[in-house]
């Protein structure tokens, strides 16, 4: 590398000719010259002169450069229909019902008013999209364009029995204690909003995978919170169907709440058999789905009910879900990037793939990054490899360099000599892992690059940590990210976390009440991330 005075019109490169194989030439000119590459001339026509830097822009923290020097490399926001979002309103609860309660950490419903974007009906967003009518975006958002409660009149709800299926399945410990209760809190608003408007509540979820009758997933822990949340006493009753429930309905009075045993003690719930989804419809007079982590279920209480009651339809927590997880990401504020961790890049690549085809950065981090490193001929010591990936990782850089997404790998890695918490740890360049170690985390450097990147966004999903962040040698890297996401954040760009572990991250680092939207839905968000519909929102009434 020459210096120069004028580094914002050029970099010189004088060395072997560049090429992929030459990437950890590339990559330590990076890593030592930082300064230099970012004064790298703003013309993307410069880079065309140097196909070979061009080839590393998709690969390596150039790819963060880019992101900022090259505007022209970021695809333009879908401007008509997020002008027609924005003129749409948000169904609001009805005068006169109690405001969701003060809950410990914010599960987000607040952020509407953050992001007046976001702050619309799903049915609006089906009418904005339906304008570009044929790809795969519009098909996506149209389906999930789902009646909600809101949309129900005080009269249709007055008295009336609703069947509510919420995802109350939460975490217990040994003592039947609730260790989390994050699913319960987000259940609250939709319930509230029933009660509030004179409807008897039967209230019916799954609570763990039991095989027939099991008392330690009964669902009667959940009585006291959900009594406490709610300032009312909630009934339980012992069965999911039969005459003692039926004679527990028929006692109920408004503005109450029956809880029913775990739906799943029955196994004709996970077979979404006919006849068990009509006895348990049964019960009501119109189903709203509020269970977001379980709507990638084809069950009796989330698909099959649906065709024995009408109105059927989507509560509150279900609507902000898809707010986010569909219209934030279909129309996202650019510049949009995508941080996707965790283990393996086989159970993530349909998110890679979907997400491709909306974000402007994709940040890789976890134990997938070693993978796309071997496809590359990096050594990787005892790394977590998936061999049958390789030429996968191959086609999905390729795939980013198409699309013009600017995809950054860690440039250093944080490398144990064992798989466990005590290990002993060194920071190399990710192109220099020797035999026998093993990177967990992703290094300094990768943070301050995918730090930087990240500045000049507006939206980010992040989906996985960016290493085994259990052990806390190796979880600084996803910390890093979590605290810059909450810095983001209070900057007033949109952020949604998803998936179990990162969610879990940005709760130990203490963030999450600052985020846009914390999913509470593990498999279900995935699966609407790889651009999937969901049965239990397909099922309901169109708006
Ligand atoms: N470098 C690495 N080597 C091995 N394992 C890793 C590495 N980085 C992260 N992991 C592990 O990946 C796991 C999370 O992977 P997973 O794909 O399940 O992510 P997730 O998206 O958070 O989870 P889910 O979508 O299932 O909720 C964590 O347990 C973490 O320890
Ligand atoms: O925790 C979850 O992901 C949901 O409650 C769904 O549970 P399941 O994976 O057992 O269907």
């Amino acid at each position: 590398m020459k210096k120069e005075k004028k580094f914002e019109k050029k970099v010189f490169y004088k060395g072997p000719k560049l090429s992929r194989n030459f990437n950890p030439i590339f990559q330590e000119m990076i890593r030592c010259s930082q300064s230099q590459i970012l004064s790298l001339s703003p013309k993307k026509s410069s880079l065309s002169l140097l196909p070979a830097l061009h080839d590393c822009t998709q690969l390596l923290p150039m790819a963060s450069v880019a992101a900022t020097t090259f505007p022209s490399m970021a695809r333009p926001a879908a401007r008509g229909i997020v002008a027609g979002a924005a003129a749409s309103t948000v169904p609001l609860p009805r005068a006169g019902v109690a405001s969701p309660c003060p809950t410990a950490r914010s599960l987000g419903f607040a952020a509407r008013g953050t992001d007046p974007r976001l702050a619309i009906h799903v049915s609006s967003r089906r009418r904005a999209a339906s304008a570009s009518a044929g790809s795969r975006l519009a098909r996506a958002v149209a389906t999930m364009a789902k009646k909600s409660v809101g949309d129900l009149a005080a009269a249709d709800l007055e008295g009336k029995r609703v069947l509510l299926r919420a995802d109350l399945n939460v975490p217990l410990d040994a003592s039947q204690n609730i260790t989390d209760d994050t699913r319960v809190r987000a259940a609250i608003p939709t319930i509230k909003h029933l009660i509030g408007n004179g409807a008897k509540v039967i209230l019916c979820s799954h609570l763990g995978r039991p095989k027939g009758i099991t008392p330690k997933f009964s669902l009667a822990p959940l009585v006291p919170r959900l009594s406490e949340l709610l300032g009312i006493q909630v009934q339980k009753a012992d069965d999911v169907i039969g005459p003692e429930v039926e004679k527990s309905v028929s006692v109920l009075p408004n503005g109450s709440v029956l809880l029913l045993e775990n739906v799943r003690f029955y196994k004709e719930e996970e077979k979404n058999d006919p006849e068990f989804a009509k006895k348990l419809a049964s019960l009501a007079d119109l189903y709203v789905n509020d269970a977001f982590g379980t709507a990638h279920r084809a069950h009796a209480s989330t698909e099959g009910v649906t065709n024995y009651l009408k109105p059927s339809v989507a509560g509150f927590l279900l609507q902000k879900e898809l707010d986010y997880l569909v219209g934030a990401v279909s129309n996202p504020k650019r510049p949009f990037a995508a941080i996707v961790g965790g283990s393996k890049v086989s159970s993530k690549i349909g998110v890679i793939e979907s997400l491709l085809e909306k974000c402007d950065i994709l940040l890789l981090g976890g134990g997938m990054i070693f993978t796309f490193y071997k496809a590359q001929g990096f050594p990787v010591g005892a790394s977590l490899v998936e061999d049958d990936k390789l030429e996968l990782a191959t086609s999905l850089l390729a795939k980013a360099k198409e699309k013009g997404v600017s995809l950054m790998l860690p440039t250093d890695v944080i490398l144990a000599d064992k798989f466990a918490p005590e290990a002993n740890c060194q920071v190399v360049s990710a192109s220099a892992i020797p035999d026998g170690w093993m990177g967990l985390d992703i290094g300094p450097d990768s943070v301050a690059a995918f730090s930087s990147a990240l500045e000049t966004t507006q939206t980010v999903i992040w989906n996985g940590p960016m290493g085994v962040f259990e052990f806390e040698k190796f979880a600084v890297g996803t910390e890093a990210i979590a605290k810059k996401l909450a810095e983001l954040s209070g900057k007033g760009v949109t952020t949604i976390i998803g998936g179990k572990d990162s969610v879990a991250a940005v709760e130990k680092v203490g963030v999450a009440n600052v985020m846009s939207h914390i999913s509470t839905g593990d498999g279900a968000s995935l699966e609407l991330l790889e651009g999937k519909e969901l049965p239990g929102v397909v099922a309901l009434d169109e708006a």
